[in-house]
């Protein structure tokens, strides 16, 4: 498929991820910004790796506001928190890996550092796998708008780059359009298996 459009890039985005297993029975949430005002996500449980284009549904950023009257993504308001905070976020992914979901267990602090990995540079800005990447992990809710407030809270004093972990739930990550955020959607995801499988054979 050509993919002219940044929705179409995203619906291919969406079928990659149900390649990958990264989004299983209807888990995962995937969204692009439309403009300043609105963004497109994903209609709350459907399988996403076998969308088409009638499954996205127009949110207005501000308000999580639906004008069509249908059931967005019930995790609509972190898609908004994260294109509110960062007006150059294009695209935003949010999976469900066994790798993310298990390391934000094992991983008990509030952040998950990643080091000495080349792969770290898959993230925009990163030159060294010297430097220090840290994934920050919020604990799951099933109450968005209380964990968006947390999000946001953290953000004022922390910056807020690539992505986030919820502990036991999966990864949400962005990127400036949707093949950027493919990219640190597959390099995430790349370090968490490295860190995992370290943490395995170092019995850590
Ligand atoms: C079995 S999926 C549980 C809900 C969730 O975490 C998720 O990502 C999918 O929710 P949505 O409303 O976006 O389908
Ligand atoms: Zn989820």
């Amino acid at each position: 498929m050509i993919e002219n459009t940044p929705l179409e890039a995203l619906l291919a985005a969406c079928h990659w991820i149900g390649e990958k297993g990264w989004c299983p029975a209807t888990g995962g949430n995937m969204s692009v910004r439309q403009n300043g005002e609105f963004c497109l996500i994903t209609e709350s449980g459907k399988d996403k790796g076998q969308l088409t284009a009638d499954h996205f549904l127009q949110v207005e950023i501000a308000t999580n506001r639906v004008p069509s009257g249908r059931t967005p993504s019930a995790e609509t308001g972190l898609h908004t928190l994260i294109y509110g905070l960062l007006p150059e976020t294009g695209a935003i992914l949010h999976t469900h890996s066994v790798n993310a979901t298990v390391l934000s267990r094992v991983e008990r602090s509030e952040g998950l550092v990643l080091q000495g990995y080349e792969m770290q540079k898959s993230l925009a800005g990163q030159t060294s796998h010297l430097e220090q990447v840290i994934i920050p992990i919020f604990d799951n809710s099933q109450n968005i708008p209380s964990l968006a407030a947390e999000i946001a809270e953290w953000a004022q004093s922390h910056p807020l780059q690539y992505g986030f972990l919820i502990r036991g739930h999966g990864l949400t990550c962005w990127g400036k359009n949707v093949a950027e955020a493919r990219r640190h959607l597959e390099g995430l995801e790349f370090l968490f298996q490295c860190e995992l499988q370290l943490r395995l054979l170092e019995g850590k």
